[in-house]
């Protein structure tokens, strides 16, 4: 039986972090990979649907008409757009491939990376049986420390089977054969408004979002979602709120949809694909959990500790990183879990994983971002903030890109000391310079640091520095001249405003 000093259970961002950090401290290391190689990280996931993206925001723009050229003669092919998109996946894979190659076992070499595909499950705390599916094809294997970096999977509807062809998931958008005519999207959140976006921006598709609730993507302010919903609307994209879906009637040519609204109508819609994308669930059946007493969560989720460990960090060689841990579910959260667990093993850990200061970026028509917390975490845990709201409208450069759908808003603490608590942020690059107030925050750095720096003209980031001298009235345009494009307001919890009154 192979020996190793470390095997990891999946190759997506947590699986590949891990692996690859064990080499830098001289491990022998099995990674063991059921499916795509590197993960939802790039097949079906963050690298295939932002390529996607891409390509689709780059159509959008160039079949604008409204600043001063028009395209003539402008197509696009679904089959030549998933080409692109596997090209990018390719590129990735490959790149993961060959860096495992490079340091796949040599005689006489200190750390090895092999990889083995098929499924992984526990037989006891130190070995694992990979079935590879076919009869007889399996093989066990030994390490002295394991990472469960197994992801999660796209969750189903009890009464609707998803067939991968007319009823899809995020995992079935390459089954596609064209842009769909017209398209129900099941589920309002950072997913389904993704590719409601993408859908829409390439304007071949009839997009009908559904949004059980009142607002799309649920857990940001209102006014943000506010934001992403009219920017859908104006995308084309038919949003359909309070709306529960009854059922879907599988006819010949086309799908039935049936919708129950909250105030008691029903509407029946006809499309041609259904995507269901209402969450996603742990991948944590099959893996033998019950053979090393590992517990999972009502949800499914591994439960672990500040060390990513499955137990008591000094007596425990199980870990686990990434989606199946139930953190957030995102690239870089699984990337750092990956790192940190092996710093962990067979290092020093130089600082704690601290996932509040980490950036959330969502692929929509514009992009948004977001660091820290926003109003509605505020609000519930009552904690007294001011915020301050300034337009992409009054920047010259969004001015100058003639692209001033955005926003940023920034919220600090009401206590004087002005901390930064959070900012979320709209419009062209916001993806990009949302990390250097994730950089202040991590320095607790407060407002003042901001206006000490000057920011360079023409920049997007002279948004976000406007945005903080409203606060102490220090901005050149006004809220009492731009009312609608720059504000501020200061929030505190019910039992503080009887106080002061
Ligand atoms: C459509 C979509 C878009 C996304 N966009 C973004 C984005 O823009 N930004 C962002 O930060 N995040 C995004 N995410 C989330 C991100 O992809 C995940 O959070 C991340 O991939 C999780 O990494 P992971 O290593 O935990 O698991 P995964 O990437 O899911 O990898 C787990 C791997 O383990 C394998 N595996 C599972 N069970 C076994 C087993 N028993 N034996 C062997 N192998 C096994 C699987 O085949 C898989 O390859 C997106 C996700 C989706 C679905
Ligand atoms: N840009 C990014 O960072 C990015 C992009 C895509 C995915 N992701 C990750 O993937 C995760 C999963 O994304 P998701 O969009 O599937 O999940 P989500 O949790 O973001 O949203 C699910 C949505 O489906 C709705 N829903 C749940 N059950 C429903 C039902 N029965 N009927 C109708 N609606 C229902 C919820 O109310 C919610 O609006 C995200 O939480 C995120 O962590 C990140």
């Amino acid at each position: 039986m192979e020996k190793y000093d470390l095997a990891v259970i999946g190759s997506g961002p947590g699986g590949f972090s891990a692996a690859v950090r064990a080499l830098d401290f001289g491990k022998d290391v099995c990674l063991i990979e059921a499916g795509h190689v590197g993960g939802a990280g790039v097949m079906n996931g963050a690298l295939t649907s932002k390529t996607m993206w891409e390509l689709s925001h780059d159509y959008a723009v160039a079949a604008a008409v409204d600043r001063g050229y028009r395209a003539s003669g402008l197509q696009v092919d679904f089959t030549k757009v998933k080409k692109s998109v596997m090209k990018a996946a390719k590129t990735k894979q490959y790149q993961i491939l060959s860096q495992i190659e490079t340091y796949s076992q040599k005689p006489g070499q200190k750390g090895s990376l092999t990889i083995k595909y098929g499924f992984a499950s526990f037989k006891d705390r130190n070995t694992l049986e990979i079935d590879r599916g076919k009869k007889e094809d399996k093989e066990t294997i030994e390490a002295d420390y394991i990472i469960i970096a197994t992801g999660s999977s796209p969750r189903e509807l009890p009464d609707l089977k998803v067939d991968q062809k007319r009823i899809i998931n995020s995992d079935g958008i390459l089954n596609l054969k064209k842009f769909p005519e017209r398209m129900m999207i099941i589920g309002s959140g950072i997913i389904g408004c993704e590719f409601a976006t993408i859908f829409s921006n390439f304007g071949h598709t009839e997009v009908h979002l559904l949004d059980r609730a009142h607002r799309v993507i649920p857990f940001a302010d209102n006014d943000v979602s506010d934001f992403v919903s009219g920017n859908l609307q104006k995308n084309g994209v038919v949003i359909h709120h309070t709306a529960n879906l009854r059922t879907v009637n599988k006819k010949k040519d086309y799908l039935e949809v049936v919708l129950d609204y909250e105030d008691g109508h029903s509407t029946v819609i006809e499309v041609d694909v259904v995507l269901v994308s209402i969450g996603r669930d742990p991948n944590t059946k099959g893996l033998g959990l019950e053979n090393v007493n590992i517990q999972t969560t009502p949800h499914g989720y591994l439960k672990v500790n500040e060390e990513c460990a499955t137990g008591d960090f000094d007596n425990c060689n199980i870990f686990a990183a990434g989606d199946v841990t139930g953190h957030k579910a995102l690239y870089c959260v699984a990337e750092e879990q990956g790192r940190f667990i092996v710093e962990a093993i067979f290092g020093e850990l130089e600082y704690p994983t601290d996932y509040s200061h980490m950036p959330t970026l969502m692929f929509f028509k514009p992009e948004v971002a977001s660091v820290g917390v926003n109003e509605k975490i505020l609000q519930e845990k009552k904690i007294p903030y001011k915020a301050a709201f300034y337009s992409n409208e009054m920047v010259n450069r969004t001015i100058a890109m003639r692209n001033t759908n955005g926003f940023v808003k920034v919220l600090v603490s009401d206590d004087g000391r002005d901390r930064i608590l959070g900012m979320q942020a709209a419009g062209p690059q916001a993806s990009a310079f949302i990390v250097s107030v994730s950089y202040l925050m991590n320095s607790e750095s407060g407002m003042n640091e901001v206006l000490r720096s000057i920011h360079p003209h023409p920049s997007v980031t002279e948004g976000i520095q406007e945005c903080f001298r409203v606060f102490n009235k220090r901005s050149i345009f006004k809220p009492e001249a731009f009312p609608d494009k720059i504000k501020s307001w200061a929030w505190k919890p019910l039992e503080l405003q009887s106080e002061k009154s």
